[in-house]
């Protein structure tokens, strides 16, 4: 039994890394690059990492702070994200996406920074192992939803009213607090079925920050699949 989770992990590694190799090929040199949050962003930070030991030229924004300790461990150039006007391309992860390419992020509490860093960029490409394709997206994973700590009992009474079951993200027995000082909730809404409409009733929540729903923020999602990788592109409009 034991072997055969050994495996399974190990397969889902795999695919983490095709999809981040296949993700990182698409860089510039010169190019300025969104770097995302979580374990599968970090096998691309680390192949930037050789590019940048290869002579690229790159300049990086982190969403999280852990992402920046690990991209300034492989050398990789910061810059403040007020000094550029765009990114050109960020590679971040998922929790979960379904095949209208919309996705549920924020597993990891980076979601505010991945979605500030996301709406600057030209191509936002999303890397994620087979595991995180759903056909019901909020089935498995539950939503998480940035909050303002002053305001977390009035928000979890107002995501109630929506069918919302929420607890408080919490580390070490005490609330998880964010990069940016706020708390997480992660709020069981079941089946997402219309997921812009969701999205706009909880951006009129006064006391969200941010919400885990990212919609038509992701141009390419390359997903591992066994020893291969799968593109799903979006639509130009
Ligand atoms: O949204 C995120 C962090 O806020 C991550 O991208 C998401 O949780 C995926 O993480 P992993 O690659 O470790 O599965």
């Amino acid at each position: 039994m034991k072997l055969v989770k050994k495996k399974a992990s190990e397969a889902i590694e795999k695919e983490k890394q095709l999809a981040a190799l296949a993700a990182v090929s698409y860089i510039q040199n010169g190019q300025v690059i969104g770097l995302g949050s979580g374990s599968t962003a970090n096998y691309a930070i680390r192949e930037i990492g050789k590019l940048v030991q290869n002579g690229f030229q790159l300049k990086a924004i982190p969403t999280s702070k852990k992402t920046q300790l690990l991209a300034e461990s492989f050398h990789i150039p910061i810059i403040d994200s007020n000094s550029i006007d765009h990114i050109d391309i960020t590679i971040d992860g998922a929790d979960e996406f379904n095949d209208d390419m919309v996705l549920i992020k924020g597993g990891g509490g980076a979601l505010f920074r991945e979605k500030i860093v996301a709406s600057m960029t030209r191509k936002q490409i999303i890397i994620a192992d087979s595991s995180k394709l759903v056909r019901h997206l909020g089935l498995e994973f539950k939503l998480p939803i940035e909050v303002i700590p002053f305001a977390s009992n009035y928000v979890m009474n107002r995501l109630h009213i929506l069918g919302g079951t929420s607890i408080i993200r919490q580390k070490g027995g005490k609330a998880f607090v964010t990069d940016l000082g706020n708390w997480i909730l992660d709020v069981d809404l079941g089946h997402i079925r219309d997921p812009l409409s969701l999205s706009r009733s909880l951006d009129e929540i006064v006391g969200v920050v941010c919400h885990g729903l990212f919609i038509d923020l992701a141009d390419i999602i390359i997903m591992g699949k066994g020893e291969t990788t799968e593109a799903f592109l979006r639509p130009k409009s």
